[in-house]
């Protein structure tokens, strides 16, 4: 596959890419777990190149946000979602979700969606995913004791990139393998001709050493599963609160966790824990053991009355015998007994196997003296060897481990992206809850005459600046180009938001929050904020630029304007709306423009351009009480005409009727 023809892939990431297995279906599923385990690629990065690949596939150009506020609308859509995730991959995730004219990718979000929605957001299952994450490859490992051997160049080359852990060296022949094998406990050839040299160390001959790296580097997989323990565990934990498939035993993963240290190394095995310590101990035992002996000995001797007859003292006396030989004529038996028990202190206190004890036992020499003293060369071999021992028992447990734990990668991984995937869905599914969401229904998009445009039962926006729950339902259907008029503050923007807040969900393809919701698909969405005044002529000249592209293109558009008149004088302000609806009319657009201007603009219109009305149904306590739904084909009475009405109400003079009657 051609990365480099991705939106956003450059030659770096295309590279990190193809080296990642199945990079393809990771793309093509929008797989971001999978596509953020290429080397150096975040999450996030990640879900910029699914995303340029999902268009890609769709056909989507990309432009249907076609506004600074639409993209707004979008953003925020984005926000109350992400809200709702646990885990920063769902987070991310969410962002390969985008509003878009493609119908098969409408479809294909939908039919994820409403599986999502089926989605129980149990809080033991929320509460689990809190520490699920990507899994990240090992990092960090350097294996020391172990070596790669090769006559070979090529082969140099490819085992260097295959295993970045171990030092890989050339050697010509059997000599340098032998060489090899004094400095490295292990040596593993690679070359097929080794097969049977005889040389003295530790030297496997693997020409298929690429094929099984979790034999040839055991810590790569314990590192992996060490360093990602706590997440593989939370997704295990996921599943079980789910209810979801497990792919594996989970008992035996486990079981095989728990038998990780955190560097990687294996822990829980008794004859591992008894050679290591007994390395450890090997020096102060036998310092402790020599006491022993001492003390025996010297208890002994001071026990015991030695008599010796004159002549026999005077012989000793005059060969310069030392007190060594009088130990040994007179005190053999209890030199004996001080020696045993300075070894069997040792081999108690080292949990030492026979094998071991044997050297152990001629640390303390048979031939009496006294101080009792200790070889110090026994010492050392009983050392190596117990080193040894050890060092040979760490890699076996590391290679039986390892081999256990190869098997679960799979599943382990696979456990981890569905209870991330689950995140995403719960995401959806907290979303759809929280706002009393259904699933829109599109419609054909109608003729050029009558588009079909959007209709809106009960729709609640999140985003009002009111609680969710103190929002009125609305209820609002457009279709063709209409005016938008009412009372100040009675919801004319919040209507305009709510359009664009459900059209953005319906063609992510996700729920909205209405009762029922109805509409085309739309091939844009316009919106145009209302303008924060009066524009300076190059400003004014440059947003009239933008409406000459908006009613030259694509036809089947929503457009939602939002009173545009502020930014040049009223007159003229009617006028140029009046010309904007006349093409957007002519190019089956739907639109819904927000105007105090109704009438002028109708009056310019040179069609009869449709008005409905945000009324206020009265005044109470000086306050507007607003019926929220617009009225179709409705001239909203303005705030000004309610309270001069109001007003003509409570006072006979008659002034304030003769001011209703210009309304
Ligand atoms: N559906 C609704 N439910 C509850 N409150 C609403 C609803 N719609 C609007 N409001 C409240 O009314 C306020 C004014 O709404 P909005 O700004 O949309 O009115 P407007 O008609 O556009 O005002 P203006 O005439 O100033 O442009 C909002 O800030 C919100 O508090």
């Amino acid at each position: 596959m051609e990365f480099e023809a991705i939106p956003g892939v450059g030659e770096k990431t295309a590279k990190s890419l193809s080296e990642l297995d199945d990079a393809e279906r990771a793309l093509a599923a929008g797989d971001v777990a999978a596509l953020a385990r290429a080397p150096g690629l975040t999450e996030g990065r990640a879900a910029a190149i699914a995303r340029g690949a999902i268009r890609r596939r769709h056909g989507d150009d990309g432009d249907f946000l076609a506004t600074d506020r639409a993209r707004e609308v979008y953003r925020d859509v984005l926000s109350l979602l992400r809200e709702r995730t646990v885990t920063t991959y769902a987070e991310k995730r969410l962002e390969t979700l985008f509003p878009t004219a493609s119908a098969s990718r409408i479809e294909e979000v939908r039919a994820f969606a409403a599986e999502a929605m089926e989605r129980d957001p149990d809080p033991a299952v929320l509460d689990a995913l809190d520490g699920v994450a990507s899994l990240e490859p090992a990092s960090g490992i350097r294996v020391r004791e172990r070596c790669l051997a090769t006559a070979d160049a090529e082969r140099y080359a490819a085992a260097k990139d295959a295993f970045p852990e171990l030092s890989v060296e050339v050697v010509e022949d059997a000599r340098g393998l032998a060489e090899l094998a004094r400095s490295y406990a292990t040596v593993v050839a690679l070359d097929e001709e080794f097969a049977g040299v005889d040389v003295e160390g530790d030297v496997r001959v693997r020409p298929d050493a690429e094929e099984h790296p979790d034999d040839i580097v055991p810590e790569r997989v314990l590192a992996f599963f060490a360093q990602n323990r706590g997440r593989i565990r939370a997704a295990a934990d996921v599943h079980e609160a789910a209810g979801m498939d497990i792919p594996c035993d989970l008992d035996s993963l486990r079981d095989a966790l728990t038998r990780l240290d955190d560097d990687g190394t294996v822990v829980g095995d008794e004859e591992l824990d008894r050679l290591t310590n007994a390395v450890d101990d090997a020096d102060a035992a036998v310092s402790t053991a020599e006491s022993v002996a001492n003390d025996h000995l010297r208890d002994a001797i001071r026990e015991r009355d030695v008599t010796i007859e004159g002549t026999d003292f005077l012989s000793l006396v005059e060969q310069g015998a030392r007190v060594d030989s009088l130990l040994s004529r007179e005190l053999e038996d209890q030199y004996a007994g001080a020696v045993a028990a300075a070894r069997e202190h040792l081999v108690e206190s080292l949990s030492l196997r026979p094998e071991e004890a044997d050297i152990a036992n001629r640390i303390f020499s048979d031939d009496p003296s006294f101080p009792v003293g200790y070889d110090e060369e026994m010492l050392s071999r009983l050392r190596t060897e117990l080193k040894a021992g050890r060092d040979r028992r760490a890699i076996r447990l590391k290679r039986e481990l390892a081999a256990d734990l190869s098997a679960l990668r799979d599943p382990a991984n696979e456990m981890v992206t569905d209870a991330l995937e689950l995140d995403v869905e719960l995401a959806v599914s907290r979303f759809a809850r929280d706002f009393e969401c259904s699933m829109p229904e599109f419609v054909e998009g109608g003729d050029a005459d009558d588009p079909a445009g959007f209709a809106i039962e009960g729709g609640r926006s999140p985003l009002l600046d009111v609680p969710f729950e103190a929002a009125d339902p609305v209820d609002y259907g457009v279709s063709g180009v209409t005016l938008l008029s009412g009372v100040n503050s009675g919801g004319k923007t919040s209507t305009l938001d709510l359009v664009a807040l459900v059209v953005v969900l319906a063609q992510m393809g996700l729920p909205v929050p209405a009762d029922r919701v109805e509409l085309e698909r739309f091939s844009e969405l316009h919106y145009y904020a209302k303008s924060q005044g009066t524009l300076d002529a190059g400003a004014f000249e440059s947003t009239l630029r933008d409406f000459r592209e908006l009613v030259d293109g694509e036809t089947d558009r929503l457009v939602l304007v939002d009173e545009l008149e502020s930014i040049t004088e009223p007159g003229a302000s009617a006028k140029i709306i009046a010309g904007i609806l006349e093409a957007l009319d002519d190019q089956s657009s739907t639109a819904v423009f927000v105007s105090h201007l109704a009438d002028e603009i109708r009056e310019a219109a040179g069609f009869a351009v449709a008005v409905d009305g945000i009324e206020a149904v009265g005044l109470e306590n000086g306050e507007l009480v607003v019926n929220r739904s617009p009225v179709k084909n409705h001239l909203a009475r303005s705030t000004p005409e309610l309270i001069v009405e109001k007003l003509a109400g409570e006072d006979a003079s008659g002034f304030y009727d003769r001011l209703l009657e210009k309304f």
